[in-house]
């Protein structure tokens, strides 16, 4: 199964219908990249799981980890116990080996989206897949984790972006976060349109974007360090309580502004290999641009994540945040 949903995914050979039975779950195709699969026999604490790779085609390491997650189910390895959703986002680009083929994916989902394009198109198609598939399992919790990989070093290799949203992050997710590795978690101050802050905005779920390490090609990625991250996805896949540990492990951060690229002249005033979560020192200046002038640091320390002078005209190029307290992680 696997190898074919990878071999069709990848080379566009999708037939009208993929579908078939393993060892304790039936899986069916329901869109290129978009596989559901469904248990023989719901565990007591199974969750409506969507785990999503590959929204920007050059990051390899989460297609492996969910590829190395449907093996295990494949093989019988796993028992599956909870339905899964695993989507394999921009096609073309995955293909390409390219972040995105036109536009950014990861800013398009929001009901009502009109714009024309092959990406949009894919956001739209995404939206009704996760909206079927919540529904469909609308007695369970959703949870969402998109996965990532970051374009630059961080100082924190792997950690979490909470989408912007009224829906409160579950303590319990803190301590599972910080058992499969995560080391840092980033607090969005607005609403971002990605697919994690889709799935928490629309769905209520426990969804984040988990950075996963850096950027590298198919066979380039360190996936002994994302061991424990793929334990958490087979303890969800599987229905079982994940492992826990200490959510102050983790450092909190805070997103407090963001810097957009509004014109042809815009630059970041600092190296282009600075490592996420840099901080800079009040009155440090950070970007210029043409139109909107200096980002200027003001009164407490900045650290960068995601800067990208490269990003189109009108998009985020770097998220600015504090260091913030631990939220309340009490597991009740
Ligand atoms: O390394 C970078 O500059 C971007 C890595 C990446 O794709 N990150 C996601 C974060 C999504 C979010 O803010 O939740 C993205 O930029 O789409
Ligand atoms: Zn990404």
């Amino acid at each position: 199964m696997l190898d074919q949903w990878l071999d069709m995914t990848l080379n566009d050979k999708a037939p009208p219908v993929y579908s078939g039975a393993l060892a304790s779950a039936s899986y069916r195709l329901h869109a290129p990249g978009v596989l559901e699969l469904v248990p023989d026999t719901r565990a007591t604490n199974a969750r409506a799981c969507v785990f999503s790779a590959a929204v920007h085609g050059n990051e390899t390491a989460p297609v492996e980890l969910i590829g190395e997650l449907l093996a295990a189910i494949e093989a019988g390895t796993l028992r599956l116990g909870a339905p899964l959703l695993v989507m394999l986002g921009n096609i073309p680009a995955l293909r390409a080996g390219t972040r995105y083929i036109t536009t950014n994916l990861n800013r398009l989902f929001k009901r009502g989206l009109d714009t024309a394009g092959s990406e949009p198109d894919r956001a739209r198609e995404l939206i009704a897949r996760v909206d079927a598939f919540y529904a469909r399992h609308s007695a369970l919790p959703p949870l969402h984790y998109d996965l990532h990989t970051a374009i630059r070093e961080s100082l924190y290799p792997r950690f979490a972006v909470v989408p912007y949203s009224s829906t409160p992050t579950a303590p319990e997710q803190w301590e599972w976060l910080a058992a499969a590795g995560i080391q840092a978690v980033l607090d969005q101050h607005c609403h971002s349109w990605t697919l994690s802050h889709y799935s928490r905005h629309y769905h209520g779920a426990q969804a984040f974007t988990l950075e996963l390490g850096r950027v590298a090609p198919f066979g380039g990625n360190d996936l002994a360090a994302l061991g424990p991250m793929l334990g958490l996805l087979k303890a969800l896949a599987g229905g079982a309580i994940p492992a826990r540990a200490p959510a102050d492990t983790m450092d909190f951060f805070r997103v407090e502004r963001e810097v957009r690229r509004e014109s042809d002249e815009f630059c970041l005033c600092f190296a282009d290999d600075t490592p996420n979560f840099t901080a800079f020192a009040p009155g440090t200046r950070l970007a210029r641009d043409a139109r909107t002038g200096d980002t200027v640091v003001d009164h407490t320390p900045l650290h960068v994540v995601f800067p990208n002078a490269r990003v189109e005209i009108g998009a985020r190029a770097a998220l600015l945040a504090t260091a913030a307290a631990p939220p309340n992680t009490k597991v009740e």
